[in-house]
């Protein structure tokens, strides 16, 4: 027996439809719900930003101390629900598997449709689960990107939400005899979308066929909660509280529950730990992606200047990292990188900022680099060099996390454009005859070194965070 909360997410009001199924099959159940309609609908956005905000809702469920996690929400599902379940040790429910055996059950001529938002759609999950589970069944998949918005605002018994449903349907009707609602919004629309289909074709509402699934795994891990009084069910939304109390009234009946709003923490904020304003740059727009704040040292100008004692990159991103975490508390992300020229044994290398002595600028470095190759290297076979960034994300009292990438290129003979850093102007990069200075910011954080070692922390980072709450 466990008396924990189940916790619910979805992008908005639609993982009410879960609830309802929840409130009904599983009494003793006590749920805490996250709806994050400030920022819904979810269904358009990258995957990048679904990702991080599905993060956020996470994270805000387990600082109520929940014993497990359903997805209320398709889009969250198809994108960020295999990256959560990994990283947590509670069990986490997602939609999309639930609806897909249920249409495989129902189909007689086999032809499913699926509908549901851009994202869950592009994701091509339901696809991939119906066709994996039972080959001979066609999929016919429909985005209605324009259903979201009408349940969220409260518009499914106006008259444009009858259009809209008709005409959006249109592709869709006399071709399947199962369709399934691939976004816990549409039941919201039933009655409308029935009536477009056909009174023969079955709907399936993939939220309430996930409560079997939930109601399975309860009594599996043992996690059933006992019959009490004293159970309440606490439910947020990110927006308007009265808007959201409305759709809960009428969807779970009138006083069921009572909605509060919260802010979720999206505004994460990670401490670079450098003063170099290039790197910063970079940092900024890989980070936003992941939908990270940043900020450097120079933000905080009371800290010490950490001496870069170490003789690898990864002792320099250590002590850069676990110093200010240290002295700051908080999660702080160090990074060491430079540039290894081959033919000079791999030098400047951890001394790429001081090459040139102990306050050089960009063009010192450079000059003296080129000079160093000018006798020795003349040939480009003889220029090869890479650019290399160690990460290391540091908190008190803990094991750091620690992601290292090169970047393959060669040394050029002069300086060639304009953007960029350090000593991009003569880093010609791979086999072209382009330098990093000639790249678009972005161009450059697909390929670089440090943008390579972020994508590779940020595919480590939430279950190491996680770690740090036990
Ligand atoms: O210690 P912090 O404050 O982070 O700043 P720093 O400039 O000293 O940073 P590093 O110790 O990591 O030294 C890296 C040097 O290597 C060079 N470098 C690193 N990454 C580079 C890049 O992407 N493009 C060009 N040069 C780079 C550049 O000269 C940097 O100053
Ligand atoms: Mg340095």
């Amino acid at each position: 027996m466990d008396n924990r909360p189940i916790g619910l997410l979805d992008s908005g009001v639609g993982g009410l439809t879960v609830v309802r199924e929840i409130l009904r099959q599983l009494p003793n159940e006590e749920i805490v719900y996250i709806g994050d309609t400030q920022r819904a609908p979810y269904g358009s956005r990258s995957n990048e930003q679904i990702t991080a905000f599905t993060w956020d809702m996470v994270n805000f469920l387990l600082s109520k101390n929940v014993k497990m996690i359903v997805f209320a929400c398709n889009t969250a599902t198809a994108v960020a629900l295999d990256e959560v379940r990994a990283a947590l040790d509670i069990p986490v429910v997602g939609v999309i598997l639930s609806g897909a055996s249920s249409a495989i059950q129902k189909t007689v001529n086999k032809k499913v449709g699926v509908i549901a938002t851009q994202a869950t759609i592009n994701s091509e999950q339901y696809r991939k689960v119906i066709q994996f589970k039972s080959s001979s069944v066609e999929v016919l998949s429909l985005a209605c990107p324009d259903f979201v918005p009408l349940v969220e605002s409260n518009q499914v018994d106006t008259e444009a939400a009858k259009n809209i449903v008709a005409e959006t349907l249109k592709p869709m009707v006399g071709k399947v005899d199962t369709l399934i609602l691939g976004c816990t919004h549409y039941p919201l629309l039933r009655k409308l979308i029935q009536k477009e289909m056909g009174q023969d074709v079955q709907l399936i509402d993939s939220g309430s066929e996930t409560v079997r699934d939930v109601t399975v795994l309860l009594n599996y891990f043992a996690l059933n909660g006992e019959e009490r009084d004293s159970i309440r069910h606490c439910f947020y939304t990110t927006g308007d509280a009265g808007a959201f109390q409305v759709m809960a009234d009428r969807w779970l009946g009138a006083g069921k529950i009572r909605a509060e709003h919260t802010e979720l923490s999206s505004e994460r904020t990670l401490l670079i730990a450098t003063r170099n304003d290039g790197k910063t740059q970079e940092f900024k727009r890989l980070f936003e992606e992941f939908g990270y704040k940043i900020k450097n040292l120079k933000d905080y100008p009371e800290l010490p200047d950490i001496k870069e004692t170490g003789m690898t990159f990864e002792e320099n991103a250590r002590l850069k990292a676990e110093q200010i975490a240290a002295i700051t508390g908080q999660v702080v992300i160090g990074d060491d990188s430079g540039l290894c020229v081959d033919v000079l044994g791999g030098l400047p290398g951890v001394w790429s900022h001081r090459f040139a002595g102990p306050k050089p600028t960009d063009e010192e470095n450079i000059a003296k680099l080129l000079h160093e190759l000018a006798s020795t290297a003349i040939t480009p076979e003889r220029r090869t060099a890479h650019f290399h960034t160690t990460l290391v994300a540091a908190y008190p009292g803990h094991e750091s996390l620690v992601v290292e990438a090169d970047w393959q290129g060669r040394i050029g003979l002069t300086p060639q454009g304009k953007n960029g850093f350090g000593y991009d102007p003569i880093f010609l990069v791979g086999e072209s005859d382009r330098t990093a200075a000639q790249l678009s910011a972005e161009e450059k954080n697909t390929a670089s070194h440090r943008g390579q070692a972020l994508q590779k922390l940020m595919a480590e980072l939430p279950k190491w965070l996680e770690s740090l709450k036990k």
